[in-house]
C-alpha cells in the first residue's frame, strides 16, 4: 500500500475506497516539529479525485443509510477494536508528528476508541417523534405528524492540527452512524496520523466510497472542497481565519464551526488559590498552550494578585520543558512560524510596559514557559490567541472589570471561574458571553458527551457526541391525514 523511497514513506490517500497514488504525482513532504526530520509523504489529492470521491460518497451513502443503526454500528465498534490494536502505532505518530507527549498522545486514542463507542451507543438510543395536529388552532386530531431523522447527504469532515485523531473521529463517527458519506480532510500536519486512523476504519470493511481521505494543502484544496456542490454539511474545527473564509465560500449548507479562543480566568479574591493555580497551570501550559480550550488570559482580583502570581510562578519553573518522548508537558511547537508569532506577542508586551515574571527562552521552536504580568489592554497578549505557553496576568479591581475584560474579546469560547461563592460564581457564569463557564475548574471540552461550543468568533453551532449526530441529520417529517 505504501511505497518507500530513501527510507521515506509515501503515504497513499483513500479514494472511493481504495488507497491510491495520487495522479498529480506530487506529495507533501510532513516534517516533525521536534525531530526536524521528514516522517513521510502525503498525497497532493487533484479536484478531479475529489469529484470522483464525493461522487462515490453519494452513492454508497443510500445503500448505507438502508443499513439498521445496529449494523452501522457494528462497523463502528469494530474501527474502535482496531484502533485498539494500533494505539501504540498511532500514539506515537500524532507524538512525531504534531509533538504531542507520548502519555497524551495514548490518552488521545484512548478517548477516541471511548468517543466512538459511546457515539454508537448514543446514536442506538435517539429516536424520533410524532405529534397530532390539534394543537394548534385549525388543526386536527387526524392530522399525525411522524418526525424522523433522516442523514444529510455527504459531510465535509476538517480538522485541525492539535487533536489530529480525536477531532477527526468526533466528527466521522457521528456523520457515519447518521447514514451519511463522509469526506474527510484532515489538517496536512497531522495527516499521518489520520491516515493511520482510517487505516484501522478500512480493516473492518466499511463499504467502499462511503468515506474518502483527501490530503492536501487546505490552501490549494480547501476551497474547492466547500464549494463543492456535492457536500452537504461541513463540520470544520480550526482557527478562525480560516473558519470565516471558509463560512463566505460554502453555499447554503449547514456548517458546525469550532474555532479559536482567548479563555479568561477569573480570578476572586475569595477564590481557593492553590486549586487555581493548579488549574491555570494545567489549562495554559499542557501541550505547550496548542489547545483552543488552553487559559489564555488570567483576571484577577488585585488583592490576592501577588500571591497568586507566586503560585504561578514557582509552578511554571517546575514544569518539564523538552522532548514529547520523554512527556514534557511544554514542548516543541508546530513550526518555527508559530514560535515566531508567539515570541512577537511577548515582545510586543514587554515593549509595553509588561512585567517578565518567568521564561521568555527559546531555542528554535521550544519557548519555555512565559508569565507575564501586569498586562493592560493596548498589549496584543490581551486579546489575541498565541497557541503557545504564554500567560498574560491582568489585574482587575472588582468582578464587573473582569467581565467586562472578558467581553470585550471577540471570542467566546470558554471562561473560568474561581471563587467559593456559588452565588457569585452563577451571576458571573450568567454574565459571561461564551459557550461554557467552568466554576473551579480548567476550560475543557471533555468529557465528550456534554455540549461543545463557541460563540462569536469562537464558533457556530455545538459539537459532543448528541449535538454532533444532531447537527448531521435532519428532521424529516411525514404527515398521515387520517379519516
Ligand atoms: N474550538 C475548537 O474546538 C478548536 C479550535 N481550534 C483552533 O484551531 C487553530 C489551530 O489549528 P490549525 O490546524 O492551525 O487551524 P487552521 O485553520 O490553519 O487549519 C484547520 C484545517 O483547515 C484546513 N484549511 C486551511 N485552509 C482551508 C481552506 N481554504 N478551506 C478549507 N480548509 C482549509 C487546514 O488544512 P491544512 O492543514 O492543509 O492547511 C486544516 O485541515 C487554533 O486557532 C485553535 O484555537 C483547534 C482545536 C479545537
Ligand atoms: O483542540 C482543542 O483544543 C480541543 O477541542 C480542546 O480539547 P481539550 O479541552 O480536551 O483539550
Amino acid at each position: 500500500m505504501d511505497s518507500v523511497k530513501n527510507d521515506v514513506v509515501s503515504y497513499p490517500a483513500y479514494l472511493a475506497g481504495q488507497w491510491q497514488m495520487s495522479s498529480s504525482h506530487e506529495t507533501i513532504a510532513i516534517q516533525s516539529p521536534w525531530q526536524h526530520k521528514v516522517l513521510g509523504n502525503v498525497q497532493a489529492v487533484t479536484q478531479p479525485e475529489v469529484d470522483q470521491s464525493i461522487q462515490a460518497a453519494k452513492k454508497a451513502q443510500h445503500k448505507w443509510a438502508a443499513l439498521s443503526l445496529g449494523e452501522r454500528g457494528q462497523y463502528l465498534n469494530q474501527w474502535a477494536r482496531e484502533l485498539e490494536k494500533d494505539k501504540a502505532e498511532i500514539a506515537t505518530t500524532i507524538m512525531d508528528e504534531v509533538g504531542k507527549n507520548y502519555a497524551d498522545a495514548e490518552k488521545e486514542v484512548t478517548r477516541t476508541i471511548d468517543l466512538i463507542r459511546y457515539t454508537v451507543q448514543e446514536a442506538l438510543h435517539m429516536h424520533g417523534e410524532s405529534v397530532r395536529g390539534d394543537g394548534f388552532p385549525g388543526g386536527s386530531k387526524e392530522k399525525l405528524g411522524i418526525i424522523e431523522r433522516v442523514p444529510l447527504g455527504v459531510v465535509l469532515a476538517i480538522s485541525p492540527f492539535n487533536y489530529p485523531v480525536n477531532l477527526s473521529a468526533s466528527k466521522i463517527a457521528p456523520a457515519l452512524m447518521a447514514g451519511n458519506g463522509v469526506i474527510f480532510k484532515p489538517a496536512t500536519q497531522g495527516a499521518i496520523s489520520g491516515i493511520k486512523m482510517i487505516q484501522a476504519l478500512d480493516r473492518t470493511g466499511l463499504p467502499k466510497g462511503i468515506l474518502s481521505l483527501i490530503t492536501g494543502h487546505g490552501s490549494q484544496i480547501g476551497d474547492y472542497l466547500t464549494e463543492h456542490p456535492g457536500i452537504n454539511m461541513i463540520s470544520f474545527t480550526g482557527s478562525t481565519q480560516t473558519g470565516k473564509h471558509l463560512s463566505q465560500k460554502s453555499i447554503m449548507i449547514p456548517l458546525v464551526l469550532e474555532l479559536g479562543g482567548k479563555d479568561p480566568a477569573i480570578v476572586c479574591q475569595d477564590a481557593d488559590l492553590d486549586l487555581t493555580a493548579k488549574n491555570i497551570i494545567g489549562g495554559a501550559f499542557a501541550y505547550s498552550g496548542q489547545r483552543c480550550t488552553a487559559v489564555k488570559r488570567v483576571l484577577v482580583d488585585d488583592r490576592v494578585a501577588d500571591q497568586l502570581v507566586a503560585k504561578l510562578k514557582q509552578a511554571i519553573e517546575t514544569l518539564s520543558v523538552g522532548s514529547p518522548a520523554d512527556n514534557s508537558t511544554v514542548v516543541p511547537l508546530i513550526d518555527d512560524k508559530s514560535a515566531d508569532f508567539v515570541q512577537g506577542l511577548i515582545d510586543d508586551a514587554l515593549d509595553k510596559g509588561a512585567t517578565l515574571v518567568t521564561g521568555n527562552r527559546r531555542k528554535e521552536n521550544l519557548m519555555a514557559p512565559t508569565l507575564l504580568d501586569n498586562v493592560t489592554q493596548n498589549m496584543d497578549i490581551a486579546w489575541v490567541e498565541p497557541f503557545g505557553p504564554v500567560l498574560p496576568i491582568i489585574r482587575v479591581h472588582s468582578v464587573d472589570e473582569a467581565v467586562k475584560i472578558a467581553n470585550k474579546s471577540n471570542f467566546g469560547l470558554q471562561a473560568s471561574v474561581f471563587t467559593q461563592d456559588i452565588d457569585k460564581a452563577l451571576e458571573i457564569a450568567g454574565a459571561v458571553e461564551v459557550g461554557t463557564v467552568q466554576v473551579n475548574g480548567r476550560p475543557q471540552r471533555g468529557p465528550d458527551n456534554f455540549p461543545f461550543l463557541g460563540v462569536k468568533a469562537s464558533g457556530m453551532g455545538t459539537q459532543g457526541v448528541h449535538n454532533s449526530i444532531l447537527s448531521m441529520s435532519r428532521e424529516k417529517l411525514t404527515v398521515i391525514n387520517l379519516k
